[in-house]
């Protein structure tokens, strides 16, 4: 499909004194795409999710334009919506229902004084009408399908009695069951260890393969952008320095800060081999 999902155009964020801390973004995503968006910290990455979402705060001033199609609404009918100039009611209608946002800290995205069950139940019905017997099945059935184990006494616990990759998950599959055209991940493996990066980053490969859902993936680890998106931004000092395809960007990076990144990435990946081989050498002497 053809058609862009979402179309950022000239995006400018300044503070009220003028300063600007996204300066002239442009890029665009298509339906089914993943678009990977890589920086180093404070390079601009979540301002421009937070932007997309319409959650900047009063004192920032946003420019340009955010152009936001789900082309299965246009059935009823045709929208091309400005996300920048909506109010707050119909943004908030679009949040979770049409674009759904993983953040970095699952634990934050739950009520510490609700069983997990309830929670995710809420949501649903906050969103679509479905009974609670319903909800209740098919939450039971996205945590199996999220490989969590024993659904049943997951759902009744509270969120510290569950690690964060684990709440990550949930957090995923709920995006999941809301069929959003569009979920924004910022940096969603960062505060997790290697293994359990791994099985958050399968369940993303999962909604690739078997959902509709668009993604944009934030990253400051090339590694899993490499992993998971088809295109690539990379931003710097809240400029984008490149974009292009996975390929194209890794093969034939054209600007020095890409450059950069991909030569620390390989040299770090470097190291840890030969640390792996000496360890293993050593080992068996
Ligand atoms: N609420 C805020 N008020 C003022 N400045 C902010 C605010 N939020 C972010 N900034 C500034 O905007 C710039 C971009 O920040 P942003 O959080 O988008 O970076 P990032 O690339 O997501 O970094 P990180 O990887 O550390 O999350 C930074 O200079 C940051 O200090």
């Amino acid at each position: 499909m053809n058609v862009r999902l979402l179309d950022v155009q000239h995006l400018t964020v300044a503070l009220d004194n003028g300063k600007a801390l996204l300066n002239d973004i442009s890029f665009y995503l298509k339906h089914n795409q993943c678009l990977g968006i890589v920086g180093e910290s404070g390079s601009g990455k979540s301002l421009t999710c937070k932007a997309i979402m319409g959650l900047l705060e009063p004192h920032f001033k946003a420019s340009g334009k955010i152009l936001f199609n789900d082309i299965r609404e246009q059935s009823n009918h045709n929208v091309t919506q400005d996300l920048l100039s909506l109010t707050d009611k119909t943004i908030r209608q679009i949040r979770g229902k049409q674009i759904a946002m993983i953040l970095q800290h699952p634990m934050n995205a739950f009520d510490p004084l609700y069983r997990i069950g309830t929670q995710v139940i809420e949501t649903l019905q906050a969103h679509q009408s479905i009974n609670k017997q319903l909800a209740t099945e098919h939450t039971l059935v996205m945590m199996d399908e999220m490989g969590l184990d024993h659904p049943k006494t997951l759902f009744n616990k509270y969120p510290h009695q569950l690690s964060g990759g684990m709440l990550q998950r949930i957090m995923i599959g709920i995006a999941l069951m809301l069929k959003p055209a569009l979920i924004i991940a910022d940096e969603p493996t960062t505060a997790l260890d290697s293994i359990t990066q791994f099985h958050i980053l399968s369940a993303f490969e999962k909604i690739k393969q078997q959902s509709s859902t668009a993604l944009i993936f934030i990253s400051h680890d090339l590694g899993v952008i490499h992993h998971i998106a088809d295109h690539i931004v990379v931003m710097q000092h809240g400029k984008i320095v490149e974009q292009g395809n996975k390929n194209a960007i890794f093969n034939s990076p054209q600007c020095a800060y890409t450059r950069y990144l991909i030569e620390t990435r390989q040299q770090i990946l470097d190291k840890f081999n030969t640390t792996l081989n000496f360890t293993s050498r050593h080992e068996k002497s």
